[in-house]
């Protein structure tokens, strides 16, 4: 069963209710990226906007917190309302205890890796983890070029999940379309972020159809 992800990165923040209820009826959850200007360059929205979206019953969010040391921003996305919630292996100096506070938040606990970074770096904490994030671009911003060589990424995370028979599931984010989708499942990934290919186009119900249509291309 695979999900897509609507990244609201690629909405129109000035309409970001309608542009949420665009997609709400096609989706289990919808992408918000938290970015912190240090991290990655861009600013983008804080815990107050996850509450109000929380708040508006609209879809469940999956946030993914570009932002370093994210350990003392957790307790307010986690109160906030966040379902899912990643960090990135990179940014934190306790990546395991981070993982713990997410999960005793109650909230599943994600793990995002920039492209540089190997699977090897997430090896000893694997068990932890309810989802890995293999980020197919380098994060901040929306609208770049999927990075090819993540697909053996993919497929050694794959590898070493499915040899150790553990529950994580592999979400990949940047440069998702129909034709980057069929890849990424292939290699072993079932949740996918995609930005411009939902929100840049105008009708979204279709769009989101079509990334499901390309999944049943990828043998
Ligand atoms: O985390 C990020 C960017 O850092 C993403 O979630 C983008 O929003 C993906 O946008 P597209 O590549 O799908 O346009």
């Amino acid at each position: 069963m695979i999900k897509i992800l609507p990244s609201i990165l690629s909405a129109d923040f000035a309409r970001l209710a309608d542009e949420i209820h665009e997609v709400e009826e096609d989706v289990d959850l919808i992408h918000v990226d938290v970015m912190d200007g240090h991290f990655v360059p861009e600013i983008t929205l804080g815990a107050g906007a996850v509450h109000a979206i929380h708040q508006s019953n609209l879809v469940a969010m999956d946030v993914h917190l570009m932002v370093n040391e994210p350990i003392h921003l957790l307790p307010s996305f986690i109160k906030a309302g966040a379902e899912y919630i990643s960090v990135h292996a990179e940014a934190c100096t306790h990546l395991h205890r981070v993982v713990q506070l997410i999960k005793e938040g109650g909230v599943k606990a994600g793990v995002a890796l920039n492209p540089a970074t190997p699977v090897s770096a997430i090896e000893p904490i694997l068990n932890d983890i309810d989802y890995l994030l293999i980020m197919t671009v380098n994060p901040g911003y929306g609208g770049q070029t999927f990075i090819y060589n993540m697909v053996n990424k993919i497929k050694q995370a794959h590898e070493r999940i499915v040899s150790q028979n553990l529950p994580v599931t592999i979400e990949v984010d940047g440069g998702i379309n129909s034709e980057t989708l069929p890849l990424c499942l292939k290699a072993g990934a079932s949740m996918f972020v995609a930005g411009s290919a939902v929100f840049g186009r105008k009708n979204r119900h279709q769009a989101i159809e079509e990334l499901v249509r390309s999944a049943g291309t990828h043998n």
